[in-house]
């Protein structure tokens, strides 16, 4: 039985939506982001969970959004199972540690992306219109290039398994109205700016991240959704950084080196699923999410 199921059949408790591997309930008015152990790559959520998966990137939103504190409010109530309401509490298998119960909010629908470098969507557009979500850069950029100053590349959320549609800040302010997409653009480049230092500081090139924010009833805007992980975020190790060339991603790279290796015998141009992955890149990759976990928060992953 899924997560989903086990949980969607608890009294009180409502499946609201799916994300490619996470799962949002409604639980007496607050809502429930459970995080589970599926990967995705190449745009596809791999048959293969990476144990602990989901633990690992909660608990690391848990310690971004205390480093983040003083910066922005966030809409965490509490992960503590023994607070949650009673019908869950036995579920501690299901919930422990990659669950996490939060305010419920008036998102907004802005996928808010900072750049600290070059690659993915914003590369392309650089590379065909020079710009960056309508914001010119400097000639001679290349994959991995640094900016001279972080940017902000709002998209436009896009449906499951679809890619957000990349929109300059005039349609921002068209979409949320021109003060919200200049509080949201501050905050977005605020948050970045703490976050970049804290993972410099830790050997971490964090190259982009993806933030979600909502509003209270009182029109306070507050950072939602998962924070600053290595599925919210391009993660480098800072010792590989090497602009011209896709970098290494933190977590990803065996991953996509072994599917794309003659070994799993997958085109990842044909069309079909990746195949299963072998246990020994199954545990390497879940070690580098503990790595990722250990080397950022300085604690030990248990
Ligand atoms: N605090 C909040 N208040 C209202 N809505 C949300 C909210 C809605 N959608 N998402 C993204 C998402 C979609 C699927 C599964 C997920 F776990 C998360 C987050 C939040 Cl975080």
């Amino acid at each position: 039985m899924s997560d989903t199921e086990i949980l969607a059949g608890v009294p009180g408790v409502r499946h609201l939506g799916s994300g490619k591997v996470r799962e949002l309930f409604e639980v007496d008015g607050n809502l429930l982001l459970v995080a589970s152990d599926r990967m995705s790559a190449y745009d596809y959520v791999l048959e293969t969970p990476i144990p602990d998966k989901g633990k690992i990137l909660t608990q690391l939103s848990l310690w971004w959004f205390e480093q983040l504190a003083d910066v922005v409010p966030n809409h965490l109530v509490t992960t503590d199972p023994a607070m949650f309401p009673v019908e869950l509490r036995d579920h501690k298998d299901v919930l422990s540690g990659r669950s996490m119960l939060c305010e419920r909010l008036s998102m907004i629908e802005i996928e808010c992306v900072a750049r600290g470098y070059l690659t993915g969507s914003g590369l392309a557009e650089y590379q065909e219109r020079g710009t960056a979500c309508g914001v010119p850069l400097p000639a001679g950029l290349v994959d991995g290039s640094r900016l001279d100053y972080p940017i902000f590349t709002p998209a436009a959320k896009a449906a499951v398994g679809e890619h957000d549609e990349n929109i300059d800040f005039a349609e921002t302010s068209e979409r949320v109205g021109a003060d919200l997409a200049a509080e949201i653009r501050d905050l977005t480049l605020a948050i970045y700016d703490r976050a970049h230092r804290i993972a410099a500081e830790r050997g971490i090139i964090l190259a982009d991240t993806k933030f979600e924010f909502g509003r209270r009833a009182d029109g306070t805007v507050v950072l939602a959704d998962e924070v600053l992980t290595p599925d919210s975020s391009r993660f480098w190790p800072a010792d590989q950084w090497e602009p011209g060339h896709a970098q290494p991603s933190y977590d990803k790279q065996y991953v996509r080196d072994w599917l794309t290796s003659p070994a799993s015998g997958w085109d990842r141009h044909s069309g079909e699923a990746p195949p299963p992955l072998p246990d020994e890149v199954i545990e390497r990759t879940r070690a580098r999410y503990v790595e990722a976990y250990e080397r950022l928060t300085g604690e030990a992953f248990r």
